[in-house]
C-alpha cells in the first residue's frame, strides 16, 4: 500500500447492533480498531435521542436510509399493497394507490438507520428476548454447544443494564451497557377505555381481565422455563436509559472511543471513521495454488451521503478512494441489505450473478443474499362505538410541541423532567395459534389507538385515523417464508440491491401454516373486538374489511382474508441474508464462529447472520450476537 494506508488489528465495517458493540469490545480488550460507519454522528440530535421521537427518528433525512422492497415476484400483486411509495414527478413522495400520472413506483419502504448506531438509533427500541428455540436451532444446525440457550442468557445478564427491575433479579443484568427500560403504572392512569379492551383481550388469552394492570407491569423478558409457550400480556421494555433518552450502540462506541486512560490519553484503540462507504473487501492470496484467499483490508469511498439510500444523496456525492488494512480479520457488520451486498462487490457470492456485473470471483458462496426473511405483520383494526377517552389535560402542564424551536418539553426532559420522560402506553401480547411452527407462541402482538400498517418516507397523502380507532399488529414469530433475496443491481457500490421477500412462494406446508396462523389470529381479534363491553364496544372490525358482520367464531370469508393478509404484509426485520449453517450445507454462508467460508480472516456479525428471525424483534438479539462473536473473535486473537 501507500504511505498513506492506515494499519488496524480489526476493521469492523458498521456501527450497528452487530458492529458497534464488537468494535468497541476488541478495543476494550487491547486491540487497534477501526470502526467503519457510512453516516455520521447525530448523537445530539433529538430526533434520535428521546424515545417518544421514534416517528420522527426513521423518518429524519439526516438519519435514515431508504430501501425499497417488493413482496412478490408477480407485479399484479405487488400492486395490490395500499401503502406502496412512490415518487411523484416534482421529486415528492405519494404513498397509495392511485399515484398522480407519471409517477415512479419505488416499492415497499424499508427505512433503516444510516448514522452512528446504524438501526438502532432509529428504531422502535423494543427489547424482546427471542425463544430459546432460536439459539438452540443453531447448536441443532451447526453442533456448536457454545450457542447453548443457557450461555446465549449469561450473555444478555452480560451486557443488560436494566432500570425496571430489583437489581438481582434472576436472568437480568444490571451492570452491563445495554440500558433497558419499561413504563411504569403512571402511563395507564386514566386511560380507562384502553385497559377495558386490553382487559378482553387478556380474557382471550385465559387472563383474569381483572389483572390487566398488574399484567401491563410484568416483564416479557423474565427467566422462566415455561416462557416461550405463555400465552397473555405483559409490558414491553425499550433500550433507554432511566431519562428515557435512546440508547444504541452509538452509545457504547462513544463512551469507548472517548475514555480516557490515567495519563489522560485515548484509553482504548478504536477509531471511529465516520461518512465512509466501504465499497469492497481486499484480498490476498485469491487464485492461489495452496492457499485460501485472506481479508487484508477494505476499499472506501470518504464523503458524505455517498451512498444513494442516503435521501441526501446527489450524483455530486461521488466520495474518494481509500484503504485500510487489518493485521488480524475483517468483520462486516453492514446489516441484512448491505452485507450480502459488500460480499458481493468483493466477490463472494453466486457465481452467475458476479460474472453478469463482471466482478472478479472469490469464492462461489451461492448462499450470500438469499434465505431473506422477516417477522412479517397486518394489522387488525377496529372501530369503537365511541371515541376513546384521554386522561384529562394538566392546566399547568406545559405545552409540548414535538421539537419545534423553543419546545419546553424538550428542556424539561434534558433536566430528567415533564412529559417526554415517560414512555409510552406500550405492551406485548404473546399468543400461540394451532399453527404454529415449533410448538410454541407464533405471535407478538401489541394494541392501542394506532395502527401500523407499514412504512413510509414522510408524506402528506396518507389519511389519518378517526379517535375511534383500535389497533393490534400481528407479528409473526417462526416466520416460514424464507425464500427472500437481495441481489445486485449494478457493479457500483453507490447503489442500492433489489430486495424482493418473494413471501410465500415456496408455497410448502410452512408458509400454508402461516397463512393459517394469521388467519386465525384476525380471527380471535375480530372474537374479542366483539366482547368489548358497553358503551366503548362493541369495536366493529374494518381491517382486514369484513362486509356485513362477522361469525361467532371471527369468520368473514376466509379466501377474502388470507387475500388481504397477502397484499397488505408488510415487515421491519429483515434478517438471515448471510446466515450460519451447516458444514454440509453449501447455502450456508458462515459457520457457527461467524466466518465467511472459503476464506480467512473475513466473518459477518449483524441481523443476516441468523439462520433464522429471532423472537419477534432481533434488535436485542443483535445485540447479543455481537457479544458472541466477541468471543469467537478473541478466541482466535493469537492466530495472526
Ligand atoms: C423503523 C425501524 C423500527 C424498528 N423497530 C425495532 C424494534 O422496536 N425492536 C427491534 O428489536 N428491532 C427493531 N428494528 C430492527 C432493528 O433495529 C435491526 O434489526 C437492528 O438494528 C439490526 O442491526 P444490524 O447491526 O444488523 O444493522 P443496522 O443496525 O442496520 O446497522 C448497519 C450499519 O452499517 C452501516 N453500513 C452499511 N453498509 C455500510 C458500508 N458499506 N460501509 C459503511 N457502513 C455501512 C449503516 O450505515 C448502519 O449504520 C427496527 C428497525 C427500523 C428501521
Amino acid at each position: 500500500g501507500s504511505s498513506n494506508d492506515k494499519y488496524y488489528d480489526y476493521i469492523v465495517v458498521g456501527s450497528g447492533p452487530g458492529g458497534g458493540p464488537l468494535a468497541s469490545n476488541l478495543a476494550r480488550a487491547g486491540h487497534s480498531v477501526l470502526l467503519v460507519e457510512a453516516g455520521d454522528n447525530q448523537n445530539d440530535n433529538i430526533n434520535s435521542e428521546i424515545v417518544s421521537f421514534f416517528g420522527f427518528a426513521y423518518t429524519d433525512p439526516t438519519l435514515r436510509w431508504d430501501f425499497f422492497a417488493r413482496n412478490f415476484a408477480n407485479e399484479t400483486r405487488n400492486l395490490q399493497h395500499n401503502h406502496l411509495t412512490w415518487r411523484r414527478p416534482d421529486g415528492s413522495f405519494y404513498v397509495g394507490r392511485d399515484p398522480p400520472v407519471d409517477s415512479t413506483l419505488l416499492g415497499i419502504h424499508y427505512p433503516r438507520g444510516g448514522t452512528l448506531g446504524g438501526s438502532s438509533a432509529v428504531n422502535a427500541m423494543s427489547t424482546v428476548y427471542p425463544s430459546e428455540s432460536d439459539w438452540q436451532n443453531v447448536v441443532d444446525l451447526t453442533g456448536d454447544a457454545t450457542w447453548s440457550p443457557a450461555h446465549m442468557r449469561e450473555i444478555f445478564v452480560r451486557v443488560e443494564n436494566n432500570h425496571y427491575l430489583t437489581p438481582g433479579t434472576p436472568g437480568h443484568g444490571f451492570n452491563g451497557y445495554l440500558d433497558t427500560i419499561m413504563s411504569n403504572e403512571t402511563v395507564w392512569t386514566g386511560q380507562d377505555d384502553l385497559l377495558t379492551v386490553l382487559g378482553t383481550l387478556s380474557e382471550h388469552l385465559g387472563q383474569n381481565p381483572a389483572d390487566i394492570t398488574a399484567n401491563l407491569l410484568s416483564d416479557p423478558n423474565a427467566l422462566n422455563p415455561t416462557r416461550d409457550q405463555a400465552q397473555g400480556v405483559f409490558g414491553c421494555p425499550q433500550h433507554a436509559n432511566a431519562g428515557w433518552r435512546r440508547f444504541s450502540s452509538r452509545d457504547y462506541i462513544l463512551e469507548t472511543a472517548n475514555a480516557l486512560g490515567a495519563n489522560g490519553q485515548k484509553k482504548y484503540q478504536l477509531t471511529v471513521q465516520l461518512n465512509t462507504l466501504v465499497t469492497k473487501v481486499l484480498f490476498t492470496d485469491v487464485n492461489h495454488p495452496r492457499k485460501t484467499p485472506r481479508a487484508e483490508g477494505v476499499e472506501f469511498l470518504q464523503g458524505q451521503s455517498v451512498y444513494s439510500a442516503d435521501p441526501r444523496h446527489t450524483a455530486s456525492n461521488q466520495g474518494t478512494v481509500g484503504r485500510a488494512y487489518a493485521r488480524k480479520e475483517v468483520i462486516l457488520s453492514g446489516g441484512t441489505f448491505n452485507s450480502p451486498q459488500l460480499l458481493k462487490l468483493s466477490g463472494i457470492g453466486p457465481a452467475a450473478e458476479l460474472a453478469q456485473f463482471n466482478i472478479d470471483l472469490v469464492v462461489d458462496l451461492p448462499g450470500v443474499g438469499t434465505n431473506l426473511q422477516d417477522n412479517y405483520e397486518v394489522p387488525v383494526v377496529g372501530h369503537a362505538a365511541r371515541d376513546f377517552q384521554q386522561p384529562p389535560p394538566d392546566p399547568n402542564a406545559p405545552v409540548c410541541t414535538y421539537g419545534a424551536p423553543g419546545d419546553p418539553c424538550v428542556d424539561l426532559w434534558r433536566q430528567g423532567q415533564g412529559p417526554y420522560t415517560a414512555g409510552a402506553a406500550l405492551n406485548s401480547i404473546f399468543r400461540k395459534t394451532a399453527y404454529a411452527a415449533y410448538d410454541e407462541r407464533d405471535f407478538f402482538l401489541v394494541g392501542g389507538m394506532f395502527a401500523l400498517r407499514g412504512f413510509w418516507p414522510p408524506t402528506d397523502s396518507v389519511p389519518a385515523d378517526p379517535p375511534n380507532m383500535f389497533g393490534l399488529s400481528t407479528v409473526k414469530i417462526n416466520p416460514q417464508s424464507r425464500s427472500g433475496t437481495v441481489l445486485l443491481r449494478s457493479g457500483d457500490p453507490r447503489d442500492t440491491p433489489e430486495i424482493n421477500f418473494h413471501l410465500f412462494e415456496e408455497n410448502n406446508a410452512g408458509t400454508e401454516l402461516d397463512l393459517n396462523a394469521e388467519l386465525d389470529t384476525v380471527k380471535w381479534a375480530r372474537r374479542l373486538f366483539a366482547d368489548v363491553p358497553a358503551p366503548l364496544g362493541p369495536i366493529v372490525p374494518t381491517e382486514p374489511p369484513c362486509p356485513g358482520t362477522p361469525a361467532a367464531d371471527g369468520t368473514c370469508n376466509d379466501e377474502t382474508d388470507k387475500e388481504w393478509i397477502r397484499n397488505q404484509i408488510f415487515g421491519h426485520h429483515p434478517t438471515s441474508t448471510c446466515a450460519i449453517g451447516a458444514d454440509s450445507n453449501p447455502m450456508a454462508v458462515l459457520d457457527s464462529k461467524f466466518r465467511v467460508r472459503g476464506v480467512r480472516g473475513l466473518r459477518v456479525v449483524d441481523a443476516s447472520s441468523f439462520p433464522r428471525v429471532p423472537g419477534p424483534f432481533p434488535v436485542l438479539p443483535t445485540f447479543m450476537l455481537s457479544e458472541k462473536a466477541t468471543e469467537s473473535v478473541l478466541e482466535d486473537a493469537n492466530l495472526w
